[in-house]
């Protein structure tokens, strides 16, 4: 968590923490009450990748709201919003994930929350004071992929109905000039395991690039890379915002080529390269 503090001539400033966790796991955490004497706005920059992260990030801002002025202001970046994917109910008796993660930070109070490539609509509809940065924004910083698809190298395969609209405002950025072919993917609503997966056009002698939210386990890309490589793609690369990753790259060996994502889930750093899969971090 990187916690950076302004005064009212705009100077940024990073402040210093103490944080440790007691033996039985409960977190701690201490400011400095000194470093923020001339502090008017506070920024918490958080990848909120794992639960003790929610836990600590709550004691962040009970701590700084008990040693600054009630006029400061605080604002989080979160770019991986968690729980978003559970964003309505499939299944009657299931918790609502993303509505109580927006309760959470809501009830934070934050001035201002900045997230990125919101899953769905439902998170920015339920978190206050958010501002959404969409997939298309965060391309602009992959020169290498925007050269790609300006000059119509790639053709964009929206994977789900849930990413054709963010698909098609990629396709829009270079005025249509990526084509775009719709995939559909049929989920067990009960386990979550795919069921079936088609592609609604001709991949034929294309390369080809998967854009997508979210990386997790990797089935969904899985699934659909063999569909495009048996219905003749040349390359098939993968644009995800969010890199999760959580069965590693090898699952994708042999299957996709290139993948390109964004730094929100996990520091570039800490990324475990696959020798066969050219995996480039778009650092934000
Ligand atoms: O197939 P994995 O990688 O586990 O899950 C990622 C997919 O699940 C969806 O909700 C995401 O938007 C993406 O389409």
């Amino acid at each position: 968590m990187k916690v950076l503090s302004y005064d009212s001539a705009g100077n940024k400033s990073q402040l210093d923490y103490d944080n440790f966790s007691f033996s039985g796991g409960e977190e701690h955490i201490r400011f400095s009450p000194a470093s923020l004497l001339h502090t008017v706005k506070i920024e918490i920059f958080e990848r909120l990748n794992d639960s003790s992260k929610v836990i600590r990030l709550m004691m962040a801002v009970d701590a700084l709201r008990r040693i600054t002025a009630e006029s400061t202001a605080i604002e989080l970046v979160i770019p991986y919003f968690p729980y978003a994917r559970q964003d309505r109910v499939c299944v009657e008796g299931e918790a609502l994930g993303a509505a109580v993660m927006a309760n959470i930070i809501n009830s934070l109070n934050f001035s201002k929350v900045t997230i990125w490539d919101s899953h769905s609509d439902v998170s920015p509809a339920l978190i206050h004071r958010v501002t959404n940065i969409e997939q298309v924004a965060l391309l602009g910083r992959c020169e290498e992929l925007n050269k790609r698809l300006s000059v119509g190298e790639l053709t964009l395969i929206s994977p789900d109905a849930g990413a054709s609209k963010k698909t098609l405002k990629i396709s829009e950025k270079f005025n249509g000039v990526p084509e775009v072919i719709q995939a559909h993917k049929v989920r067990d609503l009960k386990t979550g395991d795919i069921i079936k997966t088609e592609v609604l056009g001709d991949v034929k002698g294309k390369n080809v690039l998967i854009a997508d939210d979210i990386c997790d386990g990797g089935r969904t890309f899985i699934e659909l890379a063999k569909v495009l490589k048996n219905e003749g793609a040349l390359e098939v690369s993968l644009f995800i915002t969010h890199g999760i990753f959580s069965k590693g790259l090898d699952v994708f060996e042999g299957l996709i080529d290139h993948i390109y994502t964004t730094d929100s889930f996990r520091p570039a750093n800490e990324f475990k390269s696959n020798s066969d899969i050219n995996l480039q971090i778009i650092e934000m």
